[in-house]
């Protein structure tokens, strides 16, 4: 049996993880701990899965790295800096492992490959993402790791600059750059979470979709993270390096 904790339990996606191990044979969990409560609920865990808000989710981070604890982080905000400073601690606590992932969804994971491999063939390449109105940050931690993503493949293949003669625009009108790559945001009651990574070339547009349609969709891949993290060594970023892709 792992022993597993839960930060953000009581949150859209934490209720969904605590329901996933309490039925799974050889997960247990041993404490859900959201805002308010003492992390030091935590100190019987082996894993811990975070699923709580950008803003506090380093400070667990640390916190679970220094009580050696291996955390699997679902919570989204995790740019250059913040992967450093993560590393940091990991360095500082040898045999305790991380994984952080954008995305535990199976379906997105495969969204982002593909998009990656397509980028090459393609002059243009633009992200839009949908979520629901709740959501804290934007653009989608997805978002920006896919548009990441294709800004590595079209510089591995050595691609041109995107065409864009935009020379008026209202602020925001054309999204927000991420390495080169527009990335739109749409917050709209109704969604989960959605996106399209829309590639044009000449006559043609290949337009690739994922849809969450429950965030139970995303505990698989949050189990598979469990399972296997203590095995891991250091910092993996992206469920992507657990599938065999
Ligand atoms: N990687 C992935 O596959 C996915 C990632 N996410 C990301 O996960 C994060 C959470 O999303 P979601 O579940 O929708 O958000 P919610 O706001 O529904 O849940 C977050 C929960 O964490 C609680 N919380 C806040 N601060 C703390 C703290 N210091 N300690 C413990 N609990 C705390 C919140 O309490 P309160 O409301 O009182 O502040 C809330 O109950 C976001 O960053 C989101 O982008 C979401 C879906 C999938
Ligand atoms: O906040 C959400 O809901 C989601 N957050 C993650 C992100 O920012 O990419 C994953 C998914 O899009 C749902």
């Amino acid at each position: 049996m792992i022993r597993v904790g839960v930060l953000g339990a009581r949150g859209r996606v934490g209720v969904e993880v605590c329901r996933a191990v309490e039925a799974a044979d050889d997960l247990e969990l041993v404490a859900a701990v959201d805002q308010g409560d003492p992390i030091e609920g935590l100190a019987g865990a082996e894993v811990v899965v975070d699923f709580t808000h950008p803003d506090v989710v380093m400070g667990n981070l640390e916190w679970c790295v220094s009580h050696g604890i291996h955390p699997v982080v679902g919570t989204t905000g995790f740019d250059a800096g913040r992967l450093a400073t993560v590393r940091g601690w990991l360095d500082a606590n040898p045999g305790v492992n991380a994984l952080i992932a954008p995305n535990f969804g199976i379906a997105a994971v495969l969204m982002m490959h593909f998009a990656q491999q397509a980028a090459r063939y393609f002059e243009s390449a633009e992200i839009v993402e949908l979520h629901h109105p709740n959501k804290a940050d934007a653009p989608s931690g997805t978002a920006r790791r896919t548009a990441e993503l294709v800004a590595e493949a079209r510089r591995k293949a050595g691609a041109a600059p995107m065409p864009d003669a935009t020379s008026t625009e209202l602020d925001g009108a054309r999204g927000a750059d991420v390495d080169g790559v527009r990335v739109h945001a749409v917050r709209l009651a109704g969604l989960i979470a959605h996106q399209e990574v829309i590639l044009g070339g000449d006559g043609e547009i290949l337009t690739i979709r994922h849809d969450t349609m429950n965030r139970s969709s995303f505990t698989p891949g949050v189990l598979l993270g469990v399972r296997r993290v203590r095995e891991l060594p250091g910092l993996t970023v992206g469920l992507e390096h657990l599938l065999d892709l």
